[in-house]
């Protein structure tokens, strides 16, 4: 019999933030194919966040998880970012970084991969910078995220009780195959982001495709299984209207994570 679908008691007693960071974002060249899912991410949101259009003062993240790394290109087009996740223990390990706690996962060789790709815009190599520079970085993240709520994605307003100002752009990096244990939960929990952002705001959209499981320590978590049109019909559907889409495929272990692929997606709410 298949095994059923992980919710989101499964996530509150089994998703160890520590094992899922050293899992998936340890970040040495020597392990690229184990964060080939990182660098894909860091890559397209640099592009969403440096091509112009998505800036304003407020982004909301859904389900950020125990990551910081959505961020690192975001912090520069939004003067407020509020993160957000359904299991306390994200969100702790989440504050522990931002309060720089002894024991917070060291960010760093991510945060000076992207400042060298930032450095390589202008055609120079700014190397010898990077040394002030990705500490700098650093700290304007620390100092954008001005909130670490509850969310949960599956709930018309995800971040019940609070009601917030609609924002300009709501961010959802690898959460909703996670969240939604079937389709018709998985085009709902894209109207509910939805609801978050103004008219005219933009959705940012990063989701993994073709998968059914990842591995966090020792425990299985279900993914919902979409493809790349399941994704545009449901984001169509929830009022977005697509500006670009790029995706990509890679294999990591197939005991680990069982994904074909992943796409970054940019959207403008209708
Ligand atoms: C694969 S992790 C992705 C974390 C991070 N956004 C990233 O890009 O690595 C999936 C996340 O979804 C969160 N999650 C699961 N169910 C959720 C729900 N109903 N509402 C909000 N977040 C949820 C989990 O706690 C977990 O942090």
């Amino acid at each position: 019999m298949a095994a059923a679908f992980t919710k989101k008691d499964y996530y509150d007693r089994h998703f160890i933030p520590k094992a899922f960071l050293e899992m998936y974002f340890a970040f040495h060249p020597e392990k690229a194919k184990g964060t080939a899912l990182l660098v894909f991410g860091l890559k397209k949101l640099y592009k969403a966040f440096n091509s112009g259009g998505i800036k304003g003062d407020t982004l909301i993240d859904i389900g950020s998880g125990p990551t910081i790394y959505q961020f690192l290109s975001a912090c520069e087009s939004f003067r407020e970012i509020i993160a957000s996740d359904y299991t306390d223990g994200n969100r702790e390990e989440m504050q522990r970084w931002l309060r720089k706690e002894p024991g917070a996962f060291d960010w760093s060789p991510v945060v000076k991969y992207l400042c060298e790709m930032e450095g390589d815009r202008y055609g120079e190599r700014v190397s010898f910078l990077l040394g002030e520079k990705w500490i700098e970085k650093e700290e304007k993240v620390r100092k954008a995220i001005k909130r670490v709520l509850k969310c949960d994605v599956t709930q018309p307003n995800p971040l019940a009780p609070l009601s917030l100002p609609p924002a300009d752009c709501v961010l959802c990096t690898r959460c909703l195959e996670a969240a939604c244990t079937d389709l018709p939960t998985y085009h709902s929990a894209l109207k509910n982001m939805s609801s978050l952002i103004k008219p005219g705001g933009h959705l940012v959209f990063f989701a993994v495709l073709e998968s059914t499981f990842y591995m966090v320590g020792q425990h299985r978590f279900s993914n919902l299984y979409v493809d790349q049109k399941c994704v545009e019909e449901a984001v169509k559907e929830a009022g977005f209207d697509i500006e670009w889409l790029e995706g990509t495929k890679f294999n990591y272990p197939a005991t680990v994570f069982d994904a074909k692929g992943a796409c970054v997606l940019v959207a403008r709410k209708r």
